[in-house]
């Protein structure tokens, strides 16, 4: 078990807590985020599973083009996580953060451009944050900056296909992806132009290759805020898939305060290796969870495989 902070709030997140364990294929990491429960965590579980008994198929690419991730943080900080990205030409900046406005958008998605230069990329992500309205309006003041998509603006799908007709932004599908009883409802909608993969969400590598293939969309994998022991997973993912069109958001080990590997998934010029670290006996040690946390995983493991056998 595992407790690492975070370098900055994400995701309402401040502590990311997880599961590490090792089976005949190699190590796999189990860690649904703290608010999910015992049913959508099952296909967490079922990703973990198979990284440990299973694996991945082989590789046809040997390095992942990421984009480097920016949290609801101030311009200046902003900036400085874009410079310090690893050579990332394209940023995915989070926006429609409660309790902030649209002109805390505007300042982070104009300091992210200034740091990136005209040929960078930039694509925001609400998580579902906006109203269909207030999206349009966010768009359509955004877009100034020259966006590359909008992933998740707002949180139906329904918003989503009536959004994509009153903007040329292209959408990207995320929650409406891996949170939703269907996943093809956003093609049968015509709501979504790329589609978000994350492998834990959506039940491990080999499932997210059949939902790629059945989708029919550009796919971006994702993390889940792992450790490069999840990470490992998204980067299986990626490299498996016949294509590769967008960057991935799959360089979100730096977000942690610590890892539990020597040689973390991070980027280099803007790639990140296609490879499957094993964690570091001291780093491991470093970064256990103490008791009530380790026991209360335990019980949260007991529950899922409960609602999975
Ligand atoms: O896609 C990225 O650049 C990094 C991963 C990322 O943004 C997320 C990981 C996990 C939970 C989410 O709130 C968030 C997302 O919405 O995509
Ligand atoms: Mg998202």
């Amino acid at each position: 078990m595992y407790a690492i902070g975070m370098r900055a709030r994400f995701r309402r997140i401040t502590v990311r807590e997880g599961m590490l364990f090792q089976g005949p294929a190699g190590w796999a990491e189990f860690s649904p985020f703290l608010d999910y429960d015992a049913t959508e965590s099952a296909a967490w579980l079922a990703a973990a599973r198979e990284a440990a008994d299973i694996g991945w198929p082989a590789p046809i690419r040997t390095h992942i083009p990421v984009n480097v991730t920016v949290p609801a943080v101030g311009p200046e900080r902003a900036a400085a996580i874009v410079r310090a990205s690893g050579g990332c030409r394209t940023a995915k900046v989070k926006v429609a953060e409660p309790g902030e406005q649209l002109a805390d958008d505007i300042a982070r998605v104009e300091a992210v451009r200034d740091a990136l230069g005209p040929d960078g990329r930039i694509r925001v992500d609400a998580n579902g944050g906006w109203s269909l309205d207030a999206a349009h309006k966010a768009l359509s003041e955004l877009k100034r900056f020259d966006l590359e998509y909008a992933e998740q603006p707002c949180m139906s799908v329904e918003d989503l296909a009536a959004l994509r007709r009153r903007t040329d932004v292209p959408i990207a599908a995320d929650e409406s992806i891996r949170r939703a009883d269907d996943p093809y409802r956003v093609v049968a909608l015509d709501a979504a132009d790329i589609a978000v993969l994350k492998v834990q969400p959506l039940g491990g590598v080999a499932a997210c290759l059949e939902i790629a293939q059945r989708i029919g969309l550009p796919v971006v994998v994702s993390s889940a805020l792992e450790t490069s022991i999840g990470i490992a997973a998204g980067i299986a993912l990626a490299a498996a898939l016949p294509e590769l069109p967008y960057a991935c958001g799959l360089a979100t080990v730096h977000l942690l305060a610590a890892d539990v590997v020597a040689d973390p998934l991070l980027p280099v010029n803007g790639q990140i290796e296609v490879r499957r670290p094993v964690p570091d006996p001291a780093l491991l040690a470093a970064a256990a969870a103490d008791e009530s946390t380790s026991h209360r995983w335990r019980e949260r493991l007991t529950t899922v495989e409960a609602v999975t056998s």
